[in-house]
């Protein structure tokens, strides 16, 4: 049997890094380098669900939210697995219907986020999941938009974290990530 150390290693394995993507100076980590193999999609899928049961035993959730794009990969996952509503938040200009917006900094830009007014439950605990972590811009501005919505973020769920940029000190709630860079 492969231990979750081992599982994680292969997925470290099979990250793709491309340097000055999209600007100059970033090292760009691309998840969507895992997905090319089943098996390891397969792998990065147990991996993540393993660890969010771990995070729910120790504080419960009963709402995940995904970040456009890429937290749309792994969040409706985790969502089917543990039976829980999937919210996405994206950027602006995407969502139909009444939402809440936040101005966000980005790595490398700026950006606006949304999140539909009657899409979250008020009053639910919600998990918060994207693939990477870099200065806590994107986190915390999810984070606001749980709050704006009546609910309240129970933790954070990372697979990469760029942990020199130190973007968990600016995210307002526990933030737990598989890889740390
Ligand atoms: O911690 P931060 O500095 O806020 O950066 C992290 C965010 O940046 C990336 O998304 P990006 O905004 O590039 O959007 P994309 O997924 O649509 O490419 C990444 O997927 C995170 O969502
Ligand atoms: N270095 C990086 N790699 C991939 N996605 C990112 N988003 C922000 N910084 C990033």
């Amino acid at each position: 049997m492969t231990s979750l150390n081992e599982k994680i290693d292969i997925i470290k394995k099979h990250i793709k890094v491309y340097p000055d993507f999209p600007k100059r100076g970033v090292l760009f980590r691309d998840i969507f380098s895992v997905l090319l193999e089943p098996e390891i999609f397969q792998i990065l899928k147990d991996v993540i669900v393993e660890i969010a049961k771990d995070i729910k035993r120790k504080n419960d959730y009963n709402c995940v939210v995904g970040l456009d794009a890429r937290g749309f990969i792994l969040g409706p996952l985790l969502a089917l697995e543990l039976n829980l509503p999937f919210v996405p938040i994206r950027k602006v200009g995407k969502l139909p219907g009444d939402t809440y917006q936040i101005k966000y900094q980005l790595e490398y830009g700026e950006a606006i986020c949304e999140i539909q007014k009657d899409s979250i439950k008020p009053g639910s605990k919600v998990l918060i999941v994207d693939d990477l972590l870099a200065t806590g811009g994107t986190l915390e501005a999810a984070r606001q938009l749980v709050l704006l919505s009546g609910s309240s973020v129970v933790a954070c769920f990372i697979i990469m974290e760029l942990a020199d940029l130190a973007g968990r000190n600016k995210v307002q709630a526990p933030v737990e990530s598989i890889l740390q860079f």
